[in-house]
């Protein structure tokens, strides 16, 4: 028999035996869910459905229940979809609920070996939280104040000086912080080649580490296929990711090597972690391992996700106008002309906390976190979860829940958090950063980094809307992104509407109050 029929025959003998050696090991019921084909269970439905994966798992919540399960190619998916199940499962029975499916297509096909959010809940997953958490705590965020404060700045001249390439300059914004926080460098205006690096391996990274995305997630012996075998294009896909992946670890860390033999490194999360670990850039031990891992892990994770709520809060400010004049009367009055707004202005700001929290809510960066996994056998109101299940959080759902956000949940309103009578909805902080001891640990820094950012801007300029060859304004369309990371005008709601009248009479900047920085 030839090795593609000996793979065959394997791959229909565990698929169709999984379901029998299966134990049942426990008499409670499974939590409902749709009831899917023999050995494919519901890939079938999920494959029909061109909705938003998020969309869809919340459809299906509307059916099943704010707890619900399903099963493709034997692999068993629980979804929550409510502010309780989410808070007894992955908060307070975080102990078993810590651990991450395994991401073949992601870790091992594609290159992303460093990639810890990744990694199953291990004393290796460990240790890289902590390396990456000493320089990430609140006690070290004003440390990054001045960076912070440059970048913006540096985003607002760009802005001023070309204002339709907006989704460039907020791309840089973000990358131009991490790289300086974490390697020390400094981003050029032009062609710089880790900007390149970083946007060039976003694809594989943002549609790889979304667990579910490839059969090979479900069924890890795909991983085996030859990738010249008809049905293995994911296999072309992750060798094409693969080589931008693999350099993003190296590249910045060769860098980073040479600046320190030369003695012109800046202080930055990879010299100061080496010297408190006693590492020397290219010991080749494993904490340098260790070190390297957690500053690619950064790098990508703190680039397109704080880009992705600016995008959202700017097509928010382009739809609804009021909003942007009552946000700049009030930094008017706090702040005055003479200076931009800064950190230690935040707390009588409420207005722009509100926009910064609805900015969250209503364009949810990751809607569906990052999948979880149960370590041990579980039961949750008289339902039982099997040790193995991977537990997906709909954060969107949630942040879209009229329970606790009150009415028309797909509106951008940051009166909802302007509520005096004690009642303001739970903050989104709560579940826009994901959950338990996996939780999001680079929150605080991209936290003041979204709010200096939107504060300055409203004191900079007014976003307005583009105008077409009629003289009408256009009103974009809040389209949203599909993939772990979503965006609010998605390149494809403002960005289609608005860049592509590049010649024309279109989407404008206005200087705003008038003063200089
Ligand atoms: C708006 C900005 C951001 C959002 C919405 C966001 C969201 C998330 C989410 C949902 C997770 C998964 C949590 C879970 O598994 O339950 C996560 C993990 C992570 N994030 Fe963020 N993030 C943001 C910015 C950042 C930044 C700026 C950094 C670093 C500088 C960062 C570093 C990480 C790391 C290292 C993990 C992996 C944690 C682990 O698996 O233990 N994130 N983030």
């Amino acid at each position: 028999m030839s090795l593609i029929s000996q793979l065959l025959v394997l791959l229909i003998v565990t698929l169709a035996l999984r379901p029998l050696l299966r134990r049942r090991r426990h008499r409670l019921p499974l939590p409902p869910g749709p009831k899917g084909l023999p050995i494919i269970g519901s890939l079938w439905d999920i494959s029909q459905d061109q909705d938003l994966s998020w969309i869809r798992l919340w459809k299906w919540s509307r059916i099943y229940g704010d707890v619900f399960q399903f099963e493709v190619l034997g692999h068993r998916t629980v979804v929550l979809s409510s502010q309780e199940a989410i808070t007894t499962l992955l908060e307070k029975r975080s102990w078993n609920y810590s651990d991450r499916p395994d991401m073949p297509m992601f870790l091992e096909l594609s290159g992303a070996e460093w990639s810890f959010v990744a990694f199953r809940h291990s004393d290796w997953w460990r240790l890289h939280r902590r390396t990456f958490h000493q320089r990430f705590q609140p006690r070290v965020m004003q440390e990054y104040y001045d960076i912070q404060r440059v970048a913006t700045n540096t985003l607002i001249e760009r802005l001023n000086a070309s204002p339709d390439d907006f989704i460039e300059h907020i791309n840089k914004f973000s990358s131009s912080m991490v790289l300086k926080i974490i390697y020390g460098y400094t981003l050029k205006e032009k062609d710089d080649p880790y900007y390149r690096l970083v946007y060039d391996a976003m694809e594989g990274i943002l549609t790889g580490s979304n667990h579910g995305t490839f059969w090979v997630d479900y069924l890890p012996i795909l991983k085996y296929v030859p990738s010249w075998l008809p049905g293995a294009g994911y296999k072309k896909k992750a060798q094409g990711w693969n080589k931008s992946i693999l350099k993003l670890k190296e590249e910045p860390w060769s860098w980073v090597r040479r600046a320190v033999e030369e003695g012109t490194a800046e202080p930055s999360f990879c010299t100061q972690s080496a010297e408190r670990l006693s590492i020397t850039p290219g010991d080749n031990s494993v904490m340098e391992n260790v070190v390297k891992n957690c500053a690619t892990m950064s790098f990508v994770a703190g680039t397109d996700t704080s880009a992705s709520a600016l995008a959202s809060f700017i097509l928010a400010m382009v739809l609804n106008p009021e909003l942007q004049v009552r946000a700049q009367k009030e930094i008017d009055g706090v702040v005055g002309s003479g200076r931009l707004p800064d950190f230690e202005d935040r707390d009588n700001l409420p207005f722009v906390n509100a926009l910064l929290a609805e900015t969250l809510r209503w364009g949810t960066v990751t809607p569906l976190a990052i999948a979880h996994r149960a370590t041990d056998d579980d039961v949750y109101e008289g339902h039982f979860i099997p040790a193995g299940t991977t537990v997906i959080a709909n954060s969107w759902a949630v942040l879209h829940d009229e329970k606790l956000y009150g009415r028309n949940p797909l509106d951008f309103d940051p009166y909802r958090f302007m509520n005096n009578d004690g009642k303001a909805p739970p903050s989104p902080e709560l579940f826009a950063f994901g959950f338990g001891r996996r939780i999001c640990p680079g929150r605080y820094f991209a936290i003041n980094t979204i709010y200096l950012a939107i504060s300055r801007l409203l004191a900079s300029f007014t976003i307005a809307r583009a105008i077409d060859d009629e003289g009408n304004e256009i009103i974009p369309d809040p389209g949203f992104t599909d993939g772990l990371a979503t965006r609010g005008p998605s390149n494809a709601g403002l960005s289609r509407e608005i860049l592509t009248q590049k010649h024309k009479n279109r989407h404008e900047w206005v200087w705003g109050t008038g003063f200089a920085f």
